[in-house]
């Protein structure tokens, strides 16, 4: 089962979609699935009512939206992909690095993204998003941070390099960009995948593949992110954590690097979340 919400920008509603791909109207149980959704036991509501056939069938096409409403803040780690951090001439860090994007990034897995006004270095990043579903704050065991996660997401991180590193100070400026975080298509519940560092996933651009790997590379893991990462802040129930990129950025390319351009076609996928294509578009 995925959780998607459907529909026109800032208009959308839920629905859950089954493994035979029937898509149901999930408004007779939430009016959005969001933090509180999760946080009140809605992927189990939600199982409960498919089953006992109280959602009624989503006829027709409509827009895929973000999977993931109201959310509260999105944590990104950094260089968390041994051969991402080689590309770039960073080293591999000792701990996770972290920075910061706003919600208001978020746009539909399939919408237009906006190669910002004075960009030259465009860039695209396929990531493994995990949805927090419980309050974390200090917690002492990988364990505990995997209870704290309710699913797993396809996220593009898109970043500008030159707003990035060549603009000063934190990272910030090339990572927030109006459109810069397409997220989706679908939340799949953490029980549904059952390992969430045995997932391949891959990039193209233009039909060209630029990344292939697989979450199994990761530096620091889903659950070691989540419990470092609760050391230092609060992660509430629909809080949402980019857990890094692997190689084959445009950034880590020969010169002259392919950074993106207006009418360039990137897509992305995850196995068992789905997959993006974005039209880029110039602000
Ligand atoms: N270089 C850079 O921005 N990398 C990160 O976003 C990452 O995912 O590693």
């Amino acid at each position: 089962m995925q959780l998607l919400r459907l529909g026109a920008p800032g208009t959308e509603h839920p629905a859950v979609r089954t493994d035979e791909g029937v898509v149901h109207d999930l408004r007779p149980i939430t009016p959005e699935v969001d933090g509180a959704f999760l946080a009140a036991e809605g992927i189990a509501r939600t199982r409960r009512a498919l089953a006992a056939g109280e959602l009624p069938v989503v006829e027709g096409e409509h827009r895929v939206g973000p999977p993931l409403a109201g959310i509260g803040k999105i944590i990104c780690i950094g260089l968390n992909y041994s051969d991402h951090a080689a590309e770039t001439g960073a080293e591999v860090p000792r701990e996770p690095v972290i920075f910061l994007k706003t919600p208001d990034t978020v746009v539909g897995p399939h919408d237009e993204v906006l190669v910002p006004r004075r960009s030259v270095k465009t860039d695209w990043e396929v990531e493994l998003g995990v949805v927090i579903g419980r309050t974390a704050r200090y917690l002492d065991s990988e364990r505990e941070a995997m209870d704290c996660v309710a699913g797993y997401v396809l996220s593009h991180d898109v970043s500008e390099r030159e707003f990035q590193i060549e603009r000063g100070g934190t990272w910030d400026k090339g990572k927030n960009c109006e459109t810069f975080n397409p997220l989706g298509p679908w939340l799949v519940p953490a029980d549904e995948v059952p390992d969430p560092q045995r997932l391949p996933m891959r990039l193209w651009v233009n039909g060209e593949l630029k990344q292939d790997s697989s979450t199994k590379n990761m530096i620091f893991g889903v659950a070691e992110v989540v419990r470092y990462l609760s050391q230092f802040m609060v992660l509430r129930p629909g809080d949402l954590i980019n857990t890094g990129t692997p190689a084959g950025v445009a950034l880590g390319q020969p010169e002259p690097k392919p950074f993106l351009r207006a009418g360039d076609v990137v897509e992305l996928e995850i196995d068992g979340l789905g997959r993006q294509r974005q039209q880029f578009g110039q602000a």
